[in-house]
């Protein structure tokens, strides 16, 4: 499967970030909990040097429980804080102020010398497309925060939210590009929902997806969707149009609508709670 990214927008995106990276003292950089490593981009390492770094496994509801514990540690190991979140329920989100500040206690503390008090942790919500990130802010911020109104010189044009005495949130996220790269990126990027399913073929997807279940979660698929053991994919991908009345005229199995349905059923989390890949041991 090849997919492809636009340069335009890469550039657009990545020059909008150096500006806003000025501006701010942390990054909240959300990643797709069932694919920590695809969904990020390691740009923003570079780009981001010198600021507190935050890493939320957002979408933690729809990843394993033991996935999300060892990309935890995986990340920390690297010395970034981070909280394993859910910002379409708030799961997690009342952590996170307390990690910001844990995450700025170094530029607090240098203010505190200079005597500069109670100024503001400044921070900015950076993900790739679809990560969450809209939602994250819609619940972090919560609804009792005002906008506070553009400010002069440096922050003009910018709107901050207020979320509490220290704390202000860049209101625009800054949009990271994935990195396609290696093609199995790119496949997890497709699973996930992050590249338009126009572009893609759905049922060579599936196939892909049918592939890692059988090899990781042994067993689902069939129990799933009443099919006998799996022991060719094309064959379980009948199985499925089958099981579950996917028919074209004349009766014949429609695998195109066999195969959305089980790519939506992994992203809304029907088949389970699935992490796609784990942090290499070696
Ligand atoms: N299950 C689950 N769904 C989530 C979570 N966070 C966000 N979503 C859903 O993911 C989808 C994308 O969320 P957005 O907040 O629009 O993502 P975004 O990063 O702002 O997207 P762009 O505007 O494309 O950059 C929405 O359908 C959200 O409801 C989460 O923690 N768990």
């Amino acid at each position: 499967m090849h997919f492809q990214w636009y340069p335009g927008h890469m550039t657009k995106a990545k020059r909008m970030m150096q500006e806003n990276i000025k501006l701010i003292d942390l990054i909240i950089e959300l990643v797709d909990a069932r694919i920590p490593l695809s969904s990020r981009n390691p740009d923003i390492d570079d780009l981001g040097k010198n600021k507190a770094r935050l890493i939320l496994l957002n979408k933690s509801d729809l990843a394993s429980e033991k996935g999300n514990e060892e990309w935890k540690k995986y990340f920390e190991d690297k010395g970034f804080y981070v909280v394993k979140v859910n910002s379409k329920n708030g799961n997690g989100i009342k952590n996170v102020n307390s990690v910001v500040q844990d995450a700025c206690k170094e530029k607090i503390e240098r203010d505190r010398k200079r005597g500069i008090l109670n100024r503001p942790i400044r921070a900015m919500v950076v993900g790739i497309p679809n990560v969450g990130k809209s939602t994250f802010i819609n619940t972090f911020a919560g609804k009792a925060c005002a906008k506070t109104g553009n400010k002069p010189g440096v922050t003009k044009g910018k709107q901050w939210i207020k979320l509490n005495k220290n704390v202000e949130l860049l209101d625009t996220p800054g949009i990271l590009w994935p990195k396609f790269e290696d093609q199995l990126v790119g496949l997890k990027l497709a699973l996930i929902g992050s590249i338009k399913d126009e572009i893609l073929n759905v049922e060579e997807l599936a196939l892909e997806l049918i592939k890692f279940l059988n090899n990781h979660y042994k067993g689902l698929m069939e129990e799933k969707y009443t099919i006998p053991e799996i022991e060719n994919n094309a064959f379980a991908l009948q199985n499925v149009a089958e099981s579950k009345q996917c028919k074209l005229k004349g009766n014949e199995p429609d695998l195109v609508k066999a195969a959305n349905l089980i790519i939506d059923d992994f992203r809304n989390g029907k088949l389970g709670r699935i992490t796609l890949e784990f942090p290499d041991k070696s």
